[in-house]
């Protein structure tokens, strides 16, 4: 497959490029500044029609959960407009999109973890404009699939996991929120996902396999669980460790409100694309000792 990517130097798609290299497809990931999604509508579409993709992947995203609720109208450009203009751009080459997007499209109130047809009802900027973009980009274009994965950590970029790595290098102990249950999900799963989301879609014309489908980790965790195993697994690799302090919410104040339970419930996925995610833990480990111990490298050397 020829994919064209958005967000090149994102997460999902630096985990993408050692993914897809390694299938054998080719990627051509797209970013600033030779594709701002905040810029010009036309721009974005000739750059994406320009490279002839087979499937287009929407990842890039105003992504800063707190600074979005300062800069609502950037993210709202970057999360609604931009990917309403990658979707025209799928739709005029006749390709499928594959666009995530985020648990943080519910508010949190629901007991039980959340199935697509559950409202939405998101409770800061982040989670309405990445909202408003699920609705444009399914107006823009029949043949898509909207993946809405949570709590994202990688070997890569800015995520929970390098975060707490980074503060058990000077701190015995850190406070963590333990009111607030979600889904960890690793980058390179979500990869591992896509691929095949995207195979189907070029393989089949089911309707059913269209349309918004959660994709996340097996398994759910507060923030608190999921610190406690990055840590087990840091200390197992001899890498930097902290005891975990569990608070409430209320103790770590923060500019956007998160939803106390965001598990997505992913029994869709598995069933029309026979796509499940591996559990948390292992891949949590998996990426954990990537990190404080990679191959042939100083230990710790890619923390910082
Ligand atoms: N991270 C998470 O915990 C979660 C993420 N998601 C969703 O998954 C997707 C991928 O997330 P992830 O890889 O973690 O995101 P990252 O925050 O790692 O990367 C976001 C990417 O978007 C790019 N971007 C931001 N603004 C613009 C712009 N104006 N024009 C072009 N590109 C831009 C960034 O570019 P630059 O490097 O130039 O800033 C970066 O490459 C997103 O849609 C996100 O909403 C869903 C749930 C959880
Ligand atoms: C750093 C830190 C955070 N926390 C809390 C704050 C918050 O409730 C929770 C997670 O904090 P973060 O700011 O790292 O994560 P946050 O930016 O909320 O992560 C979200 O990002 C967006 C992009 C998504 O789509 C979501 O799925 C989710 O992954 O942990 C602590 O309790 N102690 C700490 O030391």
């Amino acid at each position: 497959m020829r994919i064209v990517a958005t967000g090149r130097d994102g997460q999902v798609v630096t985990s993408l490029r050692e993914r897809a290299e390694a299938a054998g497809h080719e990627l051509i990931a797209l970013g600033r500044p030779e594709l701002d999604l905040a810029g010009n509508s036309a721009a974005i579409i000739r750059a994406i029609v320009e490279a002839r993709p087979d499937v287009v992947i929407s990842a890039a995203a105003y992504t800063a959960v707190d600074k979005a609720e300062s800069e609502p109208a950037l993210a709202r450009a970057v999360n609604v407009q931009g990917p309403t203009a990658v979707a025209e751009a799928a739709r005029l080459l006749d390709v499928p999109l594959l666009h995530l997007s985020t648990d943080y499209v519910f508010d949190g109130t629901k007991p039980s973890p959340y199935c697509e047809s559950d409202p939405t009802n998101p409770a800061g900027v982040y989670g309405q404009t990445k909202r408003d973009g699920e609705e444009a980009v399914l107006s823009a274009h029949d043949n898509v699939a909207i993946l809405r994965t949570a709590w994202v950590y990688s070997p890569f970029g800015s995520n929970f996991v390098r975060t707490m790595l980074r503060l058990a290098a000077d701190r015995e102990e850190v406070g963590v929120v333990a009111d607030q249950f979600g889904n960890p999900t690793s980058a390179l799963d979500i990869a591992d996902g896509l691929l095949a989301v995207a195979h189907n879609l070029r393989a089949s014309a089911n309707p059913a396999m269209r349309g918004i489908f959660h994709m996340a980790g097996c398994g759910s965790a507060s923030w608190a669980d999921f610190a406690t195993a990055i840590f087990e697994a840091s200390a197992s690799a001899r890498g930097p460790t902290a005891r975990v302090r569990p608070i409430e919410t209320k103790d770590y104040p923060t500019p956007a409100r998160r939803p106390s339970n965001s598990q997505l419930d992913c029994t869709k996925l598995d069933r029309l694309h026979g796509v499940r995610l591996p559990d948390w833990r292992g891949s949590t480990e998996g990426v954990v000792i990537r990190l404080v111990a990679p191959a042939g490298q100083t230990q710790g050397s890619l923390i910082r």
